[in-house]
């Protein structure tokens, strides 16, 4: 199996669990909690900030003391928008589920920004419909960068089955702005039906003799995650499984500034 993909436990609990030294990286952390109706997670930012999402069910959460509440709404991820909350470095959180519950924890550092806990309702979320054809796809923008954080952006897109997204393929990965940013990513996978498959690949540009330092195609499940270190990182849906992903970012400097592959930039235009 590819070693940027990580297969969450189908049981309840924390089923996911990335760190910036499991990945091997600097930046992006990604935890995903199963939790039945009247359990909990919860969890110290310490040096990073979070951004709690309610990828289904209901839950009641604190963050930094405050009690927020009931939050969360939809029941699947293909449907609606998801409920949300930033809790700021040096922060405690908890959630206790109300129904079934799936929470994905997404984090990056800490910049002493000084922000407050916020809730993110779905009101508060953008959406976009991105390409055109079959590469048409739903983007939710959660935390984007004009959105105050430190570090982290978050952003969820549904693809229709048989359709493209992250497509023409793109990447982020040097730190050159104002052309390029080095921003870690990793993907969620939903589908829906559950049994269905997907596949994405991650892949960096070939030398002079065709070859790829990196370059891994794997097919992808419901639940699966996926680290994106590096390099393009393209997804296609199969014919009759839409597929959701949820995506964070992070790098040196909040900002998504991508380079598309140059021999598919002309899917831009067409
Ligand atoms: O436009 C899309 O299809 C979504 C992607 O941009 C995705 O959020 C991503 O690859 C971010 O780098």
């Amino acid at each position: 199996m590819s070693k940027l993909l990580v297969k969450a436990n189908k049981g309840h609990g924390r089923v996911a669990h990335v760190t910036p030294q499991i990945a091997g990286w600097t930046y992006v952390g990604f935890d995903l909690h199963r939790l039945k109706a009247g359990a909990s997670a919860s969890g110290k930012t310490e040096d990073r900030e979070v951004c709690l999402v309610f990828v289904t069910g209901k839950g009641s959460a604190t963050a930094g003391g405050k009690d927020l509440g009931l939050l969360g709404e939809r029941m699947s991820p293909f449907e609606g928008k998801p409920w949300s909350v930033y809790v700021p470095e040096g922060s405690d959180w908890s959630v206790t589920a109300d129904t079934e519950l799936e929470l994905a924890v997404c984090s990056a550092p800490g910049l002493g920004g000084g922000l407050p806990v916020r809730v993110i309702g779905p009101n508060d979320l953008g959406q976009e419909v991105r390409g055109k054809g079959t590469n048409t796809r739903y983007v939710t923008n959660i935390l984007p960068e004009g959105k105050p954080a430190d570090s982290l952006l978050v952003v969820e897109v549904i693809t229709p089955g048989g359709h493209t997204s992250s497509y023409p393929p793109h990447k982020h990965d040097q730190d050159n702005l104002p052309t390029e940013s080095y921003l870690e990513e990793t993907y969620y996978h939903r589908l829906n039906p559950p049994q269905g498959f997907a596949f994405q690949r991650v892949y960096t540009d070939a030398d002079k003799n065709g070859h790829r330092a990196l370059d891994e195609a794997m097919a992808i499940e419901d639940g699966d995650v996926v680290l994106v270190p590096k390099g393009y990182h393209p997804c296609a849906a199969c014919h009759g499984y839409d597929l959701y992903y949820l995506n964070v970012m992070a790098g040196p400097k909040r900002t998504w500034k991508f380079h598309n592959a140059p021999e598919h930039e002309w899917l831009m235009k067409a």
